[in-house]
């Protein structure tokens, strides 16, 4: 895979031997604030303190790798959601972040859940969030799943085949249940994204496709089935997007949908979720739009679409992971050694190996996708040198951050502090060369609490059960 910059970038001051978007920082101890938890700042000694802790302190506890979720960071973001889209529902997707402490901040701060497995709905359940304001989705959900969900009273399914909705009718029957349904069509849109992480284009495996007309059928046949409830359509465009035009085009060709679903049933669909995908800050060179403006940008498509095709508004709804749970945590490793590799030219680069990578956050190495650091123990008055941080997994490809400003006198012991780490990276991390996830740790006020303790490697031990 090339190296590409996944979102926003900028052309200035190009890095001899970095990417075009990178700049030489004027003074590495100042912190990017639009990419770290609200309130997080140096104090007088120069640690970086994270929702009233600082992370010397976190680590003396929890020891490195350790995920940071500051509990107001997230709050606040939720609660921007839920300020600017007022009369639509959140739901928050789990997929990014879940715990049953998560699980209960999104339900107190009135947002709903999307998730996608009996594990997901399992703990969203047992962090408080009630069933009826779970969205189910996935492209292979199991008869177990479908079953657990309708015997729970989840409130609506997102189908996303024919052979799905066979299996959820056939559920219904056996369970005596009803289902309340969305279509997850394809809206062919080229999210401007890394092509992984963008779904609305026709090539891949989620929804049923506009175009192709499955997705009219797909929903013609839940309006005729008598156990389900069809709401209406769902379409997710993909991740980390920064552009509105992607979610302007799905919007149209949605509403065309729905104009069309009138037309073969004389039905209005009352329902439209919009998934979610919006990006958020790694790097300096990433400028997301405040949620308001989002707000503002999506309200305007739609009542110009419901305008055009003579629809009434929908209920609609949104899926945010990545803009609420990301920019609320911090991931912090400790240097475990450092190589000066000499580059062709003379040049030289800074290899700083830290003790987690790949295994707790794969986005580098699956997306190069980017990130910044900081060194988080203390300042350092050393010049900025441009530096890789890696992790200590047998890949070579096990690269955190492929380009980063760190202090020359970067030492074995120092802190590395990665923010934007809150999405995607402790929940999909694995045990690559038989090494125990880290914990995430909750920070409010002050004061760190355990979501999810680190794994041991006894209970490692325990999942080998072979002679
Ligand atoms: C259906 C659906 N909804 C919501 C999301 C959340 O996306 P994000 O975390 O980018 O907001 C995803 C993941 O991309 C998704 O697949
Ligand atoms: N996991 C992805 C986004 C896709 C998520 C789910 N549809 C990321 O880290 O960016």
């Amino acid at each position: 895979m090339t190296h590409m910059h996944i979102a926003g970038s900028i052309h200035a001051d190009a890095v001899q031997g970095g990417p075009t978007w990178l700049t030489v920082p004027d003074d590495l101890n100042e912190l990017d604030l639009s990419l770290w938890p609200r309130g997080t700042h140096r104090d007088e000694t120069g640690r970086v303190v994270v929702a009233g802790v600082a992370l010397t302190d976190v680590v003396a506890e929890h020891g490195t790798p350790v995920y940071v979720i500051d509990e107001d960071d997230f709050r606040s973001r939720a609660r921007d959601f839920r300020a600017a889209f007022p009369d639509w529902d959140v739901y928050y997707a789990g997929k990014a972040l879940l715990t049953r402490t998560v699980a209960r901040w999104a339900a107190e701060e009135g947002l709903n859940l999307d998730v996608t497995t009996l594990g997901e709905m399992r703990i969203a359940l047992e962090g408080g969030m009630p069933a009826q304001r779970l969205g189910f989705h996935g492209n292979n959900k199991s008869e177990e799943e479908i079953a657990f969900a309708l015997a729970q009273g989840v409130g609506r399914i997102i189908v996303d085949s024919f052979d799905e909705i066979a299996r959820l009718e056939a559920a219904c029957v056996e369970g005596g249940h009803r289902a309340k349904v969305l279509v997850r069509v394809t809206t062919g849109v080229e999210a401007h994204t890394h092509e992984y992480i963008a779904t609305a284009h026709e090539d891949q495996k989620f929804g049923l496709s506009i175009m192709g007309g499955q997705a009219l059928t797909a929903l013609v046949r839940c309006h005729s089935s008598q156990y389900l409830d069809l709401l209406g359509i769902h379409s997710h465009i993909g991740s980390q997007i920064f552009e509105t035009l992607g979610f302007e085009v799905a919007i149209r060709r949605t509403m065309k949908l729905a104009a069309q679903f009138r037309t073969a049933t004389g039905v209005e669909l009352p329902e439209l979720d919009l998934g979610g995908g919006f990006g958020i800050a790694y790097t300096s060179a990433d400028t997301p739009q405040p949620t308001s403006d989002l707000a503002a940008a999506f309200e305007e498509m739609i009542e110009h679409e419901c305008r055009a095709f003579a629809l009434a508004r929908p209920r609609l709804s949104l899926e945010p992971g990545r803009a609420i749970c990301g920019p609320a945590g911090v991931a912090v490793y400790r240097v475990g050694t450092i190589k000066n590799v000499e580059l062709e030219g003379g040049r030289t680069r800074l290899y700083v190996s830290v003790d987690g990578g790949m295994s707790d956050n794969i986005r580098p190495a699956l997306y190069a996708a980017e990130y910044s650091a900081a060194v988080a123990n203390r300042t350092s008055d050393a010049e900025p040198v441009l530096s890789r941080v890696v992790g200590k997994h047998c890949e070579g490809g096990d690269i955190l951050i492929r380009d980063v400003f760190l202090p020359s006198d970067v030492a074995i012991g120092d802190l590395i502090a990665v923010p934007g780490a809150g999405a995607y990276a402790r929940s999909m991390a694995s045990n690559y060369n038989q090494i125990p996830k880290p914990p995430v740790v909750s920070a409010k006020d002050g004061v760190t609490s355990t979501m999810l303790r680190r794994e041991t490697l006894d209970d490692l031990m325990r999942l080998d059960v072979g002679q």
